[in-house]
């Protein structure tokens, strides 16, 4: 039986109609707000950073994949991918593995950890593969002094990814990317209207962007180079990934475990039991923590100022003297 309770009997009801619905009437509501990637505001300018947030331009775009085999990526791709221990796509590589499949350009924009390099790099190799193309690997300087001294052409370059973008820009390397960008042709542009685009058998260039965060230095690069671009944000921008962070403590224990020391360690990825013998029972003398208070003892310096602040700043809570000790290794020199 339901019961009413007495205070819900005297509640105003607001039940009406679809027909009572004035809305329409009203011009607020004819253009309603829709989220921009483009604003000029930086970051993920306009875009709500939600789980996924993924802008299809056209509608014979290809939707996210749920598994390798659905990928129709080569099988020797597929074993490549096993290889490397991929079990399932990241969500990021769910969506922009078919579109660069199909040569779209992909504005893809998914937090630091989470995969960003698989999601183009795979694209490209199967684009490569096709196309019987050769590798240069080069330094950003080194490839734009070759390339202002016409040593290297790139007229014939039909594939460019830009990763990292916002580390390099942050890193004082804009001049050397807009100048990369700059010297590669721009004759085999994808041009602004598709239709024209459909209607013709050249070949054009596919452009993409992967990025942790959008910078408004990234943004104008991207307004500048890609042609109706598909936009895929994922996560929080700007984040490095819980997993990364659980990885390191466990590499860091191990190496200590190898030493003379008892190490144990306490993450979001531990597992339950061996949290509860870390905190009671054994005897340890290392505990490796994702989380600490009294000393904080980072094995990466990493890229951002704000990160760090916020690690070193977990020693000194509460108006409390801490501790913070940063080992530096040789990949933190360049
Ligand atoms: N599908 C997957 N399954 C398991 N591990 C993966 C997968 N894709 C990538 N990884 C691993 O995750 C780690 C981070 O990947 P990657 O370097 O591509 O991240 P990223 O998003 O480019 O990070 P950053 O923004 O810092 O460059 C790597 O060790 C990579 O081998």
């Amino acid at each position: 039986m339901c019961v009413i309770k007495p205070s819900d009997k005297f509640r105003f009801s607001f039940d009406w109609e679809n027909t009572e619905d004035t809305s329409c009437m009203n011009s607020l509501c004819q253009n309603l707000h829709k989220a921009q990637l483009f604003t000029g505001r930086g970051l993920c300018a306009g875009i709500d950073p939600g789980r996924l947030q993924y802008i299809l331009q056209r509608v014979e775009d290809p939707h996210a994949l749920r598994n390798w085999a659905e990928s129709k990526l080569s099988t020797e791709l597929l074993k490549d991918v096993e290889r490397a221990g991929y079990k399932t796509p990241s969500p990021i590589q769910m969506a922009a593995i078919p579109l660069g499949l199909q040569q779209r350009d992909v504005v893809g924009l998914a937090e630091t950890g989470s995969g960003k390099i698989p999601a183009f790099v795979l694209p490209m190799l199967a684009y490569m593969t096709r196309q019987d193309c050769e590798i240069v690997i080069a330094t950003l300087g080194r490839l734009l002094y070759r390339l202002r001294r016409c040593y290297k052409p790139l007229n014939h370059c039909s594939y460019v990814v830009l990763g990292k973008a916002d580390c390099m820009i942050d890193m004082g390397f804009d001049e050397q990317v807009t100048g990369v960008l700059y010297v590669i042709s721009s004759s085999n542009m994808k041009p602004e209207n598709e239709d024209e685009e459909f209607g013709d058998k050249k070949v054009y260039r596919t452009t993409c962007i992967f990025s942790a965060t959008m910078p408004p230095t990234v943004e104008l690069l991207a307004r500048k180079y890609i042609r109706i671009p598909v936009v895929v944000a994922i996560g929080t921008a700007g984040k490095a990934t819980d997993l990364i962070t659980c990885k390191n403590a466990d590499v860091l224990s191990k190496t200590l475990d190898k030493g003379r020391y008892q190490v144990t360690t306490l993450h979001d990825g531990s597992h339950r039991s061996k949290e509860k013998s870390a905190l009671k029972g054994k005897r340890y003398n290392v505990l490796v923590a994702t989380t600490d208070v009294a000393h904080v003892t980072k094995t990466m310096i990493g890229q951002e100022i704000s990160r760090r602040t916020h690690t070193i700043g977990r020693t000194w809570r509460a108006r409390k003297i801490g501790l913070a000790t940063t080992f530096l290794t040789l990949s933190d020199t360049c």
